[in-house]
């Protein structure tokens, strides 16, 4: 039996795609290729290698621990994952179709790779390794299209502050006036960087829409078409290594902290979702109400709501996240519900066939994202789950007692609720689930030990 590694090397067609961005290389003068992945909380991890050995690297891949996928994490107990003794190694095959140059360094080009168990491991040498969130995504995508004959597309609405930066050349929190939401002069401020950010996110193939100041200060959100889930997170990843190399020509900071400031707007991530059958939008209407979803659509939202608290865990998840929903009134979510253009609620119908997912931030992994909702909404439809009445009240007004479901409002309680739920946890297959849950168990523990100003200033003279 061919490993995965085996049938991946030899995919029908990827020889002429070889030879291909080997002519790429070649006109374009490239001469040092990222073989990027993206590891547990989103970051991009990878090696470069210098262009010549393209063909060598596609068939051969690169080798690296598989801690990698975990950030080289060692947790506060001083236990390692991943790279203690008995971690193995991974190898990293590249995508030959995502190859591209970067626009602000044409020598050099990246390329995003599927992860493996290296050739000589004495487990499954070769198979897929499961703490790679991409080649996850794909997977659980692959397997709900066979299944249900659909497919999902996602369009993300990234929010991030940019803050000019201190002398030292540390980011500034200082200086900032008041935000105007969707204010112009306030866009214009940005207008220098958004132009570059503009046009190298076009040079890599993000068809850019719209974009304006959200609420906060330097928060700005610039959109690009929605498109498959696979793609959309690749465009994500892409979006923020743009910002970051703009923030270095420009001497500015682009910050993804889902909650900086206090008493102004988060940066949230909303997925704007939709489950198409080929070309046809199987969330629109099917029936006399032009606002109410269609059968599919009501289920998936159903899977949504039921399985809301696991899937918080993965799209808030940083303790920071739970930041944004504690300070409401900014149009974060708090309860598991849903409305029409509602935009207190954590589900709203924003056009027919098109729901916004809200209870996620900048923060987000949009590989593990995209993965928990497909599993959450495929559960949805299999059990036809009901999502209840659509909800028209102020959800900020509403009281517990009134509501439906209040959501986990800290890292802990929402580790605790995916734990518990067997589908959001089949978006983590494998050794997916135990990094991230160790990963994210640590980051919790380690903040509920942290004593900080507020305990000093809540409790030092707190007796006699
Ligand atoms: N325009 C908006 O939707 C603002 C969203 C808001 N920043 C949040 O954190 O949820």
């Amino acid at each position: 039996m061919p490993t995965d590694l085996e049938n991946f090397v030899n995919q029908d067609g990827r020889d002429e795609a070889v030879r291909q961005v080997r002519r790429q290389i070649d006109e374009k003068g490239v001469t040092y290729i990222y073989y990027q992945f993206v590891s547990v909380t989103g970051r991009i991890m990878g090696k470069g290698v210098p262009a010549e050995h393209w063909e060598r690297m596609t068939e051969k891949g690169f080798q690296l621990v598989y801690g990698s996928t975990a950030n080289l994490f060692i947790d506060r107990k001083g236990d390692y994952i991943g790279y203690g003794p008995d971690a193995w190694e991974l190898v990293g095959l590249p995508d030959v179709e995502t190859f591209q140059i970067l626009p602000w360094d044409p020598q050099t080009a990246r390329v995003f790779c599927t992860l493996f168990r290296g050739r000589e491991e004495e487990q499954d040498p070769g198979a897929y390794l499961t703490s790679d969130c991409r080649g996850n995504l794909a997977r659980i995508h692959a397997e709900f299209e066979r299944e249900t004959g659909m497919h999902l597309r996602v369009g993300t609405e990234p929010e991030m502050m940019w803050l000019k930066l201190n002398p030292d050349g540390t980011p500034s929190v200082e200086g900032k006036t008041k935000p105007f939401c969707y204010h112009i002069d306030q866009f214009a401020e940005l207008q220098p960087l958004i132009h570059r950010v503009l046009e190298y996110c076009k040079a890599m193939g993000l068809d850019m829409i719209q974009g304006d100041h959200e609420d906060a200060p330097g928060q700005l959100e610039l959109n690009w078409q929605f498109d498959r889930a696979e793609q959309t997170a690749d465009r994500l990843t892409t979006y923020r290594q743009i910002c970051k190399q703009v923030g270095r020509e420009m001497g500015a900071f682009p910050c993804f902290m889902p909650k900086p400031f206090m008493g102004v707007s988060a940066n949230s991530c909303h997925h704007n979702i939709s489950l198409w059958q080929g070309d046809t939008n199987m969330f629109l209407p099917d029936t006399d109400n032009p606002r109410m979803p269609g059968k599919i659509g009501l289920s998936a939202l159903g899977g949504i709501l039921e399985h809301l608290d696991a899937l918080v865990c993965v799209t808030a998840p940083t303790v920071n996240s739970y930041r944004r929903l504690w300070d409401t009134g900014f149009w974060a979510p708090v309860y598991a519900n849903w409305g029409f253009q509602n935009r207190t609620t954590t589900v709203r119908v924003s056009a027919p066939g098109r729901f916004e997912y809200k209870a996620t931030d900048s923060s987000v992994n949009p590989y593990l994202s995209f993965a928990a909702l497909i599993q959450a909404m495929g559960d949805g439809i299999a059990r036809n789950i009901d999502p209840g009445p659509p909800e028209n009240r102020n959800s900020y007004e509403v009281s517990t007692g009134q509501a439906t479901h209040k959501i986990p409002m800290n890292l802990g309680d929402a580790l605790a609720a995916l734990e518990r739920d067997q589908v959001v946890r089949s978006a983590l297959p494998g050794e997916m689930y135990t990094i991230f849950e160790h990963y994210k168990r640590d980051e919790w523990e380690r903040f509920c030990a942290t004593v900080t100003e507020w305990d000093i200033n809540e409790y030092l003279d707190i007796l006699p």
